[in-house]
């Protein structure tokens, strides 16, 4: 999608050296637009950690290219593939919910494996991470597709008149490659010339709704308003909402979907007002090896800090501001999990199902 009028994704290799990875530093927008250099394998774990790069698909796509990189350094160690599978487990532990992070780095060692010495590695390794960043991409615009038609659904309903749709956090193309995974049935229905509107929860604490998707959907001029977290209810109980879709982090093989801090209670309110709750997902968010998700995904939990203090443009400076007495504790779970019961359905890159053993099997039966 566009920045200033100029198509981007969000990850590419330096045009002058193929050693260099690119990403824009998401620790930033929407106040600066920065270019952050991933040349080492440490520069990528600090990367995902630290949230310069972020959302479920990029992660895993962030570290592929970290095994590229892994590839390149283990050139130069006795024990290269001891020292891949040190990169690989490094990777591994930057951030824990998100699927797509270990299937990538899955995907990178099992390409791996038929290569013949350490030199044919980092031919390899690089093809098969613009191979996965290639497939995001389609696999993206896919899940636009088949997403497109539930909103053509709608505006059909409401005889052209606009369609409201809730979105939590940035499931946008900032947290992918292109498109993204809630933005991009959003961003096909602005093609097809359906009168779209997006209401944008905020997304405390860092607020990935107000600084990413509402930064996205600005750039492509589709119709939004920002909203504090707490605002989605009220606009459920007065039908100010027509649909709800949001992201995933993992989705377990019986449906269960994590995702950003306070989705679960979105899709309460919405089965309570009888609201559509859709989740856009790659089939890499998939965990075809978990079941119950609540008991079993694994909650990112992160510094206190992020929910004591909250980031803005001051004067023109990025500064952080205290919220809170300075010796209060704050808990700061990063992920919740909406259990399968409160989802209408999965918009996959294969078409779209129910949130259940069943559903998901019907579309990816090889992995049953
Ligand atoms: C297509 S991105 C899906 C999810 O990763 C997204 O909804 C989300 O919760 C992102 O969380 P973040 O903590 O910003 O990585």
């Amino acid at each position: 999608m566009n920045i200033n009028g100029k198509h981007h994704h969000t990850i590419w290799v330096s045009e002058i050296n193929e050693k260099l990875i690119q990403v824009f530093d998401q620790r930033y927008f929407p106040h600066k637009v920065e270019v952050f250099d991933i040349s080492t394998t440490d520069e990528a774990a600090f990367a995902i950690k630290e949230m310069v790069v972020r959302g479920a698909p990029l992660i895993g796509v962030t570290a592929a290219y970290g095994m590229y990189l892994g590839c390149i350094e283990a050139l130069t160690q006795s024990n290269p593939d001891e020292y891949l599978k040190q990169v690989a487990s490094k990777l591994n532990a930057t951030r824990p919910t998100a699927v797509n992070l270990s299937w990538a780095v899955n995907e990178m060692e099992l390409a791996l494996k038929n290569a013949s010495d350490t030199d044919e590695r980092v031919r390899v390794a690089l093809k098969r991470a613009h191979e996965i960043k290639q497939e995001d991409i389609d696999i993206c615009f896919n899940i636009g597709q088949y997403g497109l038609k539930l909103i053509q659904e709608i505006s059909k309903k409401k005889n052209g008149k606009r369609v409201n749709i809730l979105t939590h956090c940035n499931a946008g193309w900032l947290a992918t490659i292109d498109w993204g995974t809630a933005t991009s049935p959003i961003y096909q229905a602005q093609q097809a010339g359906i009168d779209v509107h997006v209401w944008v929860d905020e997304t405390r604490p860092r607020n990935q709704g107000a600084n990413l998707t509402a930064f996205e959907l600005n750039q492509q001029g589709v119709q939004h308003t920002l909203i504090n977290d707490n605002t989605g209810g009220h606009l459920m109980q007065h039908g100010m909402v027509d649909m709800v879709i949001v992201g995933t982090d993992r989705t377990t093989r019986n449906g269960d979907v994590a995702n950003k801090i306070g989705t679960y209670l979105k899709a309460l309110a919405a089965h309570d007002n009888n609201v559509p709750f859709y989740v856009g997902l790659p089939s890499s968010t998939l965990d075809f090896d978990m079941v119950d998700g609540v008991k079993n995904i694994p909650i990112e939990t992160r510094d206190e800090n992020e929910v004591k203090y909250i980031q803005g443009k001051v004067d023109g400076e990025i500064k952080s501001v205290l919220i809170c007495p300075e010796t209060t504790p704050a808990a700061n779970y990063g992920f919740d999990v909406t259990p399968a019961k409160y989802v209408t359905g999965l918009i996959t890159e294969r078409g779209i199902c129910e949130a259940s053993e069943k559903g998901i099997q019907q579309l990816f039966p090889e992995k049953f």
